[in-house]
Order: C-alpha cells, then sequence, then structure tokens
C-alpha cells in the first residue's frame, strides 16, 4: 500500500483551448488533512473532479488509493465520499430520508442503515431535527446534514470542495473539529478552500493559481520558506506611505492592517527595517517598524502575486 492517498504527475486538464489544470505534480499523504488553496477560478473544482475520477485528464497520470484513473474508477466509486460547494441533497426529503436514501444507494443493509443513521444524527447534532426538510435548514444545518452524508459509508478519502463558504465563523470551527474527528479513524481529507485560516488547519497544502501550483508543504514550511521579509510600519500618513512603498521593485506588497502597514519585502534586501527607514520620506513621521513573523497570506501573497497593487 502506498504511503500516499492521492498521486498526481503532470495532471493537467484543457476545456479547448483554456487550460484549467496545468501540470499539477501533488502527492497527499494517507490520513492526513491536505488543502487547496486558491482564488476563485484557479482550479480547484477542477482538480477535485479529476482526482476523483468524474473528469478525464488532458493529460498526466492520477494515483488514488493505489488505483489508476480513470481505468480503475468504478473501484473507486465506494472508497471515496464527496462533498461539493452547493448543497446537493434533496431539499424535499426530511433529514432523515436524504440519509436513508444515500444509505439504501452504497447498499447498506436495514439494520446497518438504522444504526450508522443513529449514529450520524448524534454525531452531527440534527437528532431533533431528524424530520425537518433538508430545504429549511439553516446554513450550517445543510452542511453538516451534507457532511453527514459524505461520510455515511465511511470512505477512505474524503473530497470536500469549498465545503463552509456559505457558513459562519463559529459553525465553520466546529466544522474543523468533525474534519479532525474523521481524520483520527484512519481517514484521508482532500479539502479546497479560499479562507487563510482554514488553509492553515491543514497537515499540508497546494497554493494554486492559474491552474498551477505555485507552492506546496505543511503551512509552517511555507511560511518559514517563504523567501521574503515581513515588516510591519505604524505611525502618521500611512495612506500616502503605502502609495510611496508600492512604486519600489524590492517591495512585493503592502497592505494596511489598522494601524500598520504590512510589507513584503524581497528576500535580497538584507536589512530590511533600515532599508525601509531610507525609504520613507523624510516628513512622514513613521513611529515603528519591526520584522514579523510571515502567516500563511503572506506566503499566499508572495508565491501567486494576489495583492500585488
Ligand atoms: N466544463 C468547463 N468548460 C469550460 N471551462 C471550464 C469548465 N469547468 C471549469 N472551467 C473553467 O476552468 C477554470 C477553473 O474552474 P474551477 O471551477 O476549477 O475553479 P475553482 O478554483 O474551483 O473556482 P471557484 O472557487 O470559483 O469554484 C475557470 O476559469 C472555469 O471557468
Amino acid at each position: 500500500m502506498s504511503e500516499y492517498a492521492i498521486q498526481a504527475k503532470g495532471l493537467t486538464r484543457k476545456f479547448g483551448d483554456f487550460t484549467a489544470v496545468d501540470n499539477l505534480n501533488i502527492n497527499v499523504p494517507r490520513g492526513k488533512i491536505y488543502g487547496f488553496l486558491g482564488p476563485n477560478g484557479c482550479g480547484k473544482s477542477t482538480s477535485i473532479r479529476l482526482l476523483t475520477g468524474l473528469l478525464t485528464p488532458t493529460q498526466g497520470s492520477v494515483n488514488v488509493l493505489d488505483l489508476d484513473l480513470p481505468k480503475q474508477v468504478e473501484a473507486l466509486r465506494l472508497r471515496i465520499g464527496y462533498m461539493t460547494q452547493k448543497f446537493s441533497l434533496y431539499e424535499q426529503l426530511s433529514i432523515e430520508e436524504n440519509l436513508r436514501f444515500i444509505a439504501q444507494v452504497f447498499g447498506l443493509d436495514r439494520h446497518a442503515q438504522r444504526k450508522r443513521i443513529e449514529e450520524l444524527l448524534s454525531v452531527y447534532e440534527l437528532d431533533k431535527r431528524r424530520k425537518q426538510r433538508a430545504g429549511s435548514l439553516s446554513g450550517g444545518q445543510k452542511q453538516r446534514l451534507a457532511l453527514a452524508a459524505a461520510t455515511l459509508h465511511k470512505p477512505e478519502l474524503l473530497f470536500l470542495d469549498e465545503p463552509t463558504s456559505a457558513v459562519d465563523p463559529q459553525n465553520r470551527r466546529e466544522f474543523w473539529e468533525r474534519l479532525f474527528d474523521i481524520c483520527d479513524t484512519g481517514s484521508t481529507i482532500l479539502v479546497s478552500t479560499h479562507y487563510m485560516d482554514e488553509a492553515e488547519r491543514c497537515h499540508s497544502l497546494a497554493i494554486l493559481e492559474a491552474g498551477c501550483l505555485r507552492a506546496d508543504g505543511t503551512p509552517q514550511q511555507l511560511m518559514q520558506d517563504m523567501g521574503a521579509k515581513v515588516v510591519e510600519v505604524g505611525g502618521e500618513g500611512l495612506r500616502q506611505l503605502k502609495e510611496v512603498l508600492t512604486q519600489l521593485d524590492s517591495v512585493i506588497s503592502v497592505a494596511q492592517q489598522g494601524v500598520h502597514l504590512r510589507v513584503l519585502i524581497k528576500d535580497l534586501i538584507t536589512e530590511p527595517i533600515a532599508w525601509l527607514r531610507a525609504q520613507v520620506p523624510e516628513q512622514m513621521n513613521t513611529r515603528d517598524i519591526k520584522l514579523v513573523r510571515p502567516s500563511l497570506e503572506d506566503v499566499f501573497v508572495n508565491c501567486t502575486g494576489e495583492g500585488r497593487q
């Protein structure tokens, strides 16, 4: 058995002349949560569809749970779960009816069905609402039901495509707790997101832009090896200072965060504080300039060019 749940080499998908996924190489370790981080349209959903076998690559090879796709896709179906961005269960059916339907699709016998559904209703705190129509649930409840449905057959590998885009931060936090519970049972999870805080929770992740892999590794590795320095600047006239700094070749990006500017500076500048001080026009009163630890957002900006102004 391979140590990786997913191995993709040179994975490419074109739609006509347009390349949605461009030569993607990734290895997803078993039993971990792996993230796809990237802006809208960067190819996250297309990549997930390629890795589930729903879409055929134009080029490249994919091995998922030791099966070669698309050749062995049928054998993969019962071993994976897939939760899409959009709620895709039956709105007219109750919570319980939806779960029963899914259980029948996966061929569970009556006894196993009843046992597993009760278990899921309890884990996802849906038991008191079991008779409620899915269409009338809140965003957070719908998302819990969708996760219950996607994991009903205890898949070895779970694909989640932007699962929390429609829920509040509290529900997101609880959702992630459930993901770690699922991971703890030995399942692998691949989750796509455009939220930095979600990406930071992953064991490792890939940063995608325009269909290409820009960086991958653990969040800590990515932050450590960023190849740029982050400096915070406080003081008067931050908007004007931002204008000045943005013009400089050695500045990757400048963003205001409250009473500070967060400035990403190319690594070739060895003394970023002294260098930055020298760039600030005399009449501007910059009180404090300090080097700070990079965040995942800094890594993202640095390797994708997002936020470059
Ligand atoms: N069937 C298709 N035909 C033509 N173009 C497509 C098709 N599916 C996706 N694309 C294009 O491929 C690109 C990547 O889309 P994809 O949905 O994979 O991005 P994404 O990162 O998941 O974005 P989002 O977060 O907005 O869902 C987009 O430009 C999209 O318009």
